[in-house]
C-alpha cells in the first residue's frame, strides 16, 4: 500500500480487487484461453466475484467462448463497463477491435490498452481477476507487471516436448520479471474413446513431471475431448456444467488449487506488509 504522500510510481494494486492471476502459456494453440476461461467459471460458480482481461492482442478468442461480442459501452466519466456473461466480468480487445481485423499496434498503445484494461473499467470489486495473455513471453506480461502488483501466474502446457520448451521460457519469463508461478496445468493429456480406451496424444505427464522438475505445484490436467473445442466455439464453456459434470469436474480442480496457492501468495504478502 502505498503511503500518504508517497509518490504514485510503479505498480499500484486496484481499489476492490483482492487478487490479480495470469494465464500464460508460452507456446501458442495449447489450450490458455479455453483453461483461462473455465477457470474463471468455475471460480464464480465456487461463489467467488471474478473478472477476466482478455490481453491475448493477437488472438482475442474469449468473447466468442464468452458468447457475447458487443462494444462495452463507455461512462460518462471515460469508464468502460465490463460484459458480464455466466457471472464473470470480461473485457477482450476482441470487443474494441470486433471482426477479423487484426489490431496492429506498437509497444506503447499496447501499453496503453493494458493499462485501460486494468484501470479504466468498471470492475467493482472482485476476489479474482484472471489476464489471459497472449502466447510467447512479450510486452503484454511487462506492461502488466510494470501496472499492477500480479499474485500470481498460472502457466498451460500441454505435455509434449516442444510445448513444454516453450513453457519452460514462460516460467523464466515469470521468474525474471518477479512473478511468482502458482503452478501448471497440462492441457489436452489424454483422450478418453467411448469404448474406454485412453489415448496419450501429446505425451501425458509431461507437464507434471516439469512442475516437479522446477519445484512448482502441478495444478491438474485437462482431457483432450471435442465437447471442450463445442463448448469454446458456441460460447457455452464446459465449466457451465458445474463441478459434479465429469467434463466440468477438472476445471473446479484447477480452480481449488489456484484458490488455494493464490491464498498462500496473499497471506506471506500481508506478512511482509505486517514486518515492514
Ligand atoms: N482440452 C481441450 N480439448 C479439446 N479442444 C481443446 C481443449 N483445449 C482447447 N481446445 C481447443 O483448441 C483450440 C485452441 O485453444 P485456445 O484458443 O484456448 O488456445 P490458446 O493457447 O489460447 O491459443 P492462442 O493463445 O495461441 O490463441 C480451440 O479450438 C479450443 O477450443
Amino acid at each position: 500500500m502505498a503511503q500518504a504522500g508517497q509518490a504514485q510510481q510503479g505498480p499500484q494494486a486496484l481499489p476492490g480487487i483482492r487478487a490479480v492471476i495470469a494465464v500464460g502459456s508460452g507456446k501458442g494453440g495449447v489450450g490458455k484461453t479455453t483453461v483461462a476461461v473455465n477457470l474463471s467459471i468455475a471460480l464464480a460458480k465456487l461463489g467467488h466475484r471474478v473478472g477476466l482481461i482478455d490481453a491475448d492482442i493477437y488472438g482475442p478468442n474469449v468473447p466468442m467462448m464468452m458468447g457475447q461480442t458487443r462494444q462495452p459501452s463507455v461512462t460518462d466519466d471515460s469508464m468502460m463497463e465490463p460484459l458480464e456473461s455466466f457471472g464473470v466480468k470480461f473485457i477482450s480487445v476482441g470487443l474494441i477491435s470486433p471482426g477479423d481485423k487484426p489490431l496492429v499496434m506498437r509497444g506503447p498503445m499496447l501499453h496503453q490498452i493494458i493499462r485501460q484494461f486494468l484501470q479504466q473499467v468498471k470492475w467493482g470489486e472482485l476476489d479474482y481477476l484472471i489476464v489471459d495473455l497472449p502466447p510467447g513471453t512479450g510486452d503484454v506480461v511487462i506492461s502488466l507487471v510494470q501496472t499492477v502488483p500480479l499474485t500470481g501466474a498460472v502457466v498451460v502446457s500441454t505435455g509434449s516436448g516442444v510445448a513444454l520448451q516453450d513453457a519452460r521460457k514462460a516460467l523464466e519469463m515469470f521468474h525474471q520479471v518477479n512473478v511468482e508461478v502458482l503452478g501448471l496445468v497440462e492441457n489436452m493429456s489424454q483422450m478418453r474413446l467411448p469404448n474406454g480406451e485412453v489415448i496419450d496424444v501429446f505425451g501425458a505427464g509431461g507437464t507434471a513431471a516439469t512442475a516437479r522438475q522446477y519445484n512448482l505445484p502441478f495444478l491438474g490436467a485437462v482431457d483432450l475431448d471435442p465437447a471442450i473445442r463445442q463448448g469454446g466455439d458456441r460460447g457455452l464453456p464446459v465449466a457451465l456444467g458445474g463441478p459434479e459434470d465429469a467434463r466440468a469436474k477438472a476445471y473446479f480442480d484447477i480452480a481449488k488449487e489456484v484458490i488455494d496457492r493464490a491464498e498462500d501468495v496473499l497471506e506471506e504478502s500481508k506478512d511482509v506488509v505486517e514486518i515492514s
